[in-house]
């Protein structure tokens, strides 16, 4: 008999983000996060009390790597902010940049905030029992607007891998979200620096979708 993939239930803890029967976990503690925020001063302010705390965890099942198969899992994030910017992940896009995303909001109240490599900006509001779609080729970064947990489901093609290099090279993404009058408003980024015609070719040349006949 063909062995299989054995089907997998995952609970889902949503107090602690936890998942269970999870193939791996990581964690990004505030200090890891260095570089990331505008404000580096308030970063700097921070890392006394905030250095060694866990900022956002991920908690993964991922049966393989194989083409057709699929990873998820969940995001937690606490709530914060870096000055006035909110908590937000790394972001990225994927190395097969034409693999696409799934994120369906769990708890708490939070954006994704994607970018085209031409530079065009999307925000998507994650509240709970939210889905999110991210298109392929879309650079995406979740940030945690709301006073609690940001809690998400994320499932994604198993060979789909990431960049993270990409926002670096173009000095952040092109917004940057912060708080506003009552609430979260995006604001541009000045130190943002286009991608050149070559990058953004490559990225698209990645396309290796099969046309069904
Ligand atoms: O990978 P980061 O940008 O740090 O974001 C943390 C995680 O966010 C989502 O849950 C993605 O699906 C994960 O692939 C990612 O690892
Ligand atoms: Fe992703």
């Amino acid at each position: 008999m063909t062995r299989l993939f054995e089907p997998t239930g995952c609970k889902v803890d949503l107090s602690t983000g936890a998942m269970a029967n999870a193939t791996g976990s990581y964690q990004k503690r505030f200090r890891d996060l260095d570089g990331l925020y505008a404000d580096a001063a308030a970063f700097e302010a921070m890392r006394a009390t905030w250095g060694e705390r866990i900022v956002y965890e991920v908690c993964e099942f991922r049966p393989t790597e194989l083409s057709g198969d699929l990873i998820f899992g969940i995001t937690s994030m606490q709530p914060g902010k870096v000055g006035d910017e909110y908590f937000m992940t790394r972001g990225h896009i994927h190395k097969q940049a034409d693999r696409p995303e799934i994120y369906y909001g769990q708890k708490g109240h939070g954006l994704m905030l994607m970018e085209s490599p031409e530079g065009e900006v999307r925000i998507v509001t994650v509240d709970a029992q939210t889905v999110c779609y991210v298109p392929p080729f879309w650079i995406h970064r979740s940030i945690n607007v709301g006073d609690d947990e940001l809690v998400m489901l994320f499932c994604y093609p198993a060979d789909s891998g990431q960049d993270y290099e990409i926002i670096a090279r173009s000095g952040g993404m092109r917004s940057r979200v912060v708080a506003g009058d009552g609430g979260w408003k995006e604001v541009d980024n000045p130190d943002w620096r286009p991608r050149d015609a070559e990058l953004i070719s490559a990225l698209y040349g990645q396309r290796s979708r099969t046309v069904p006949a």
